[in-house]
């Protein structure tokens, strides 16, 4: 194991304690039963040491009798304030009593709502663990307690002391002081549910106009905007504005507020200023809103429910912008981080981000109850989650259910597709977010919608012109399409989501079987080995015309073979092996010397273009019109310009059409268009670091915490180039393009 990880073991999914706390029996350490979910109990426990971080919070605890355990508080996230301190008291629902890694027993909490920190002055804690008896408590006593702790930045502190605060007696301006502070403690901490309560209440109580009633409503417009309710955020600003035109806060949040209606309604996006911010933030959580373009969610028939266009869209079309729910990014030369591994002996594992990642969603959803159902109405396999949503007034969270759920819904990233293209060799990080929108999506090898990234923000185009009605789709994982590992690998990645793919690819790999997967192959080496020669000898020198001819010959036929072992037209089946052997010979013996005539090579990337699925019209001279767009790949942008640049020579009327299309393709694959004007291609950037750089396929291999798995264990890959510079490999290569990832092999 690589220096610096962090294990940890995932035990059998159990659910969550929904028994309210007056049905519980209290029980000590003594009395637990082993390996077991000690049903309809509660056990008290005292912390004897500060905690510790590993892939969870422990702490050595003790009960009432003075027995000693370890105790893993599991799905914790890093705050800056510890969870548990020396002498923190906490109450444990149904604990579970264990074996630990190292041997030793131990209590393990799952479920974030199985622990209970009670406040110091809580009546359940025994008077052998309550310190001196506090006389001094007043509404202004823990005021002053609570204000302290946040100016500390211990935010839950403070809010606990604000609770204690709101239990005595008081004046009404207090109460709404002590609520206001309470609130802004909430903002701090992202509980805007409870930031927003809070504020509303102030709003309500408070003498209106007063000055607690209006700073309230500013609070009330934070906690709306952490909700991305922005047009209510606008709203309460517009009006609080109104009352004071001068405000500076105020008005700045107002601008931000705008900003996130124009996006969220128009999908009108800063897309320059959004990378600028990426390049800044770590991590690059970026301010802005999701934007639901023509599309809705409805049934797939045997896929479960999919996501559809509500009206005709165009190539290159906003289909949907959409932030992350949850979002963990992790910069790549941070090698020294400790990375956490998460083992699950039934289901594989996971590693690094999408750990952190599963913690930071169900944090999310501890905190902000009413962002839930974006999480668990998503698609969750076969795993049957707990009813009860709610006891005894806290939100109660099915930890498995929402690693189930990331495990099936995730996506991996790199910090952005530009950053990929722009290099493609560099350290880009790895992300992994859910996304909910874009987890609605189904999978297809030939897809007809393509995700792009800009720190957390998703963007999803059409990469054809599509009916009203059309069922999104795009590619989840892609294996070696034509390649060594085509059918059978890519549809046991496929497996792990728990169906079989039949896409026209993966329906002609069934039908055409093995043999002639084995014939294409044996040709795509013969053809990468004609098309290294050629290379060779044009970058020396050293071939002659006639002994280039000849090559060159060789190699089309070989490409003329491996296009008839195709059945099926390559509109429906798309060739992506006779793509990238064609455009492999556009670069050996065009893009870096010019030794082809231009002709030649606009015919070569005509038919290149053809093979994954494109009918144009024209092409040659007069016109070029694409009738039909083919299926994505990266290195469609680049073929574009290649064209634009031949045209140039062969035809002058087609260059701006050729350059309006690698537009399009440029858009959809990097999400924008605003930075197209310094997209350079040419011999002085080898057309292979573009053409792999788009596409962005990882190596199925590579992990996000850089450590290797069992070959059991599907991980998110880090969307990284392909280790090889050319064409065809890197067009069959394309494997999960930040694909939504399983974390066990069976999903369903
Ligand atoms: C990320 S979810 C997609 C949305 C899902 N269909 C739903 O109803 O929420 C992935 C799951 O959708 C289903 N799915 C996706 N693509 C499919 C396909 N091509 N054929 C059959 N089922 C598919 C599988 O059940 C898979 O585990």
């Amino acid at each position: 194991m690589r220096q610096g990880t962090r294990l940890s073991y995932v035990p059998p999914s159990y659910p969550p304690c929904v028994a309210p706390f007056s049905e519980l029996k209290k029980t000590m350490m003594g009395d637990l039963l082993l390996e077991t979910h000690n049903r309809g109990t509660y056990m008290l426990v005292r912390s004897l040491t500060p905690q510790d971080r590993t892939t969870a919070v422990l702490a050595i605890v003790e009960d009432e009798k003075g027995d000693v355990l370890m105790l893993q508080l599991h799905h914790q996230v890093d705050d800056r304030e510890p969870l548990v301190r020396e002498g923190t008291v906490m109450i444990l629902k149904e604990p579970f009593f264990r074996m630990m890694m190292d041997g030793n027993y131990g209590l393990r909490v799952d479920h974030v709502s199985d622990v209970v920190l009670l406040p110091a002055n809580d009546e359940r804690i025994p008077a052998a663990w309550r310190g001196k008896p506090d006389h001094s408590g007043t509404a202004l006593a823990w005021k002053a307690q609570g204000n302290n702790h946040f100016n500390r930045s211990e935010y839950r502190s403070a809010i606990e002391c604000y609770t204690q605060s709101l239990a005595y007696p008081s004046t009404l301006e207090e109460i709404c002081t002590v609520r206001l502070s309470r609130s802004v403690a909430f903002l701090k901490a992202r509980q805007y549910d409870a930031a927003l309560l809070d504020t509303e209440l102030v709003t309500t109580t408070a003498a209106a106009g007063s000055n607690l009633a209006d700073k309230a409503r500013f609070r009330k417009a934070e906690a709306l905007y952490g909700l991305e309710r922005y047009r209510e955020c606008c709203e309460v600003l517009k009006e609080l504005r109104l009352d004071y035109p001068h405000n500076a806060p105020a008005k700045a949040l107002l601008t931000r507020g705008i900003a996130r209606l124009a996006e969220q309604t128009n999908g009108e996006y800063q897309f320059k200023q959004l990378h600028d911010d990426a390049a800044k933030l770590r991590p690059p959580h970026l301010d802005h809103a999701t934007y639901i373009g023509p599309v809705r969610v409805q049934d797939a028939g045997s896929r479960g429910r999919g996501l559809f266009t509500t009206k005709a869209v165009k190539a290159g079309d906003l289909l949907f912008c959409e932030k992350a729910f949850a979002y963990v990014f992790s910069d790549a030369d941070a090698g020294t981080r400790e990375v956490p591994l998460l083992v699950d002996p039934r289901a594989g594992g996971t590693v690094g981000t999408q750990s952190d990642l599963v913690n930071m969603t169900i944090q999310k959803l501890h905190r902000n109850p009413s962002l839930t159902p974006a999480i668990t109405n998503l698609h969750h396999g076969s795993y049957q989650p707990v009813a009860t949503t709610q006891v005894d007034g806290q939100s109660i969270i099915d930890s498995f259910h929402v690693r189930r759920t990331v495990g099936i819904n995730v996506f991996s990233s790199s910090l952005s597709s530009l950053v990929q293209l722009a290099n493609p060799n560099g350290p880009m990080g790895n992300a992994s977010g859910i996304w909910p929108l874009a987890s609605y999506l189904n999978h297809s090898c030939a897809g007809n919608a393509f995700r792009a990234f800009i720190g957390d923000l998703l963007i999803a185009r059409a990469t054809r012109d599509l009916p009203a009605g059309t069922e999104l789709t795009w590619w989840y994982y892609l294996l070696d399409v034509g390649g060594e590992s085509e059918g059978e690998k890519r549809s046991d990645m496929l497996r792990h989501w728990g169906f079989e793919c039949d896409c026209p690819l993966c329906a002609d790999a069934k039908r055409s079987g093995e043999r002639v997967a084995r014939t294409r192959r044996a040709l795509v080496t013969e053809l990468e080995r004609g098309v290294e020669e050629l290379r060779r000898g044009v970058e020396a020198g050293v071939l002659s015309t006639a002994a280039r001819d000849a090559v060159l010959r060789s190699v089309e036929s070989g490409v003329e073979a491996l296009e008839e072992t195709y059945a099926r037209p390559a509109e429906e089946v798309p060739r992506f092996d006779v793509w990238g052997a064609r455009m492999d010979l556009v670069e050996a013996v065009w893009v870096r010397r010019r030794t082809m005539a231009a002709e030649q090579a606009v015919r070569l990337m005509l038919r290149a273009l053809g093979a994954l699925g494109y009918v144009i019209e024209g092409g040659e001279r007069g016109t070029v019109v694409v009738r039909k767009w083919g299926v994505m790949d990266g290195g469609v942008v680049g073929c574009w310009m290649l064209l634009r640049d031949a045209y140039r020579e062969t035809a002058p009327e087609l260059v701006a059409p050729a350059e309006e299309y690698a537009r399009t393709a440029y858009r959809t694959l990097i999400g924008e268009d605003e930075t197209f004007v310094h997209f350079r291609v040419g011999p002085a950037t080898p057309t292979a670091s573009w053409s792999q750089s788009v596409t962005s396929r990882p190596s199925p291999s590579r992990l996000s915490g850089g450590s290797s798995p069992p070959r059991s264990m599907p991980t998110p890959s880090t969307p990284r180039p392909a280790a090889t510079s050319r064409w065809g490999k890197s067009a069959r290569m394309r494997s999960a393009q930040g694909g939504t990832q399983p974390t066990t092999p069976r999903k369903k």
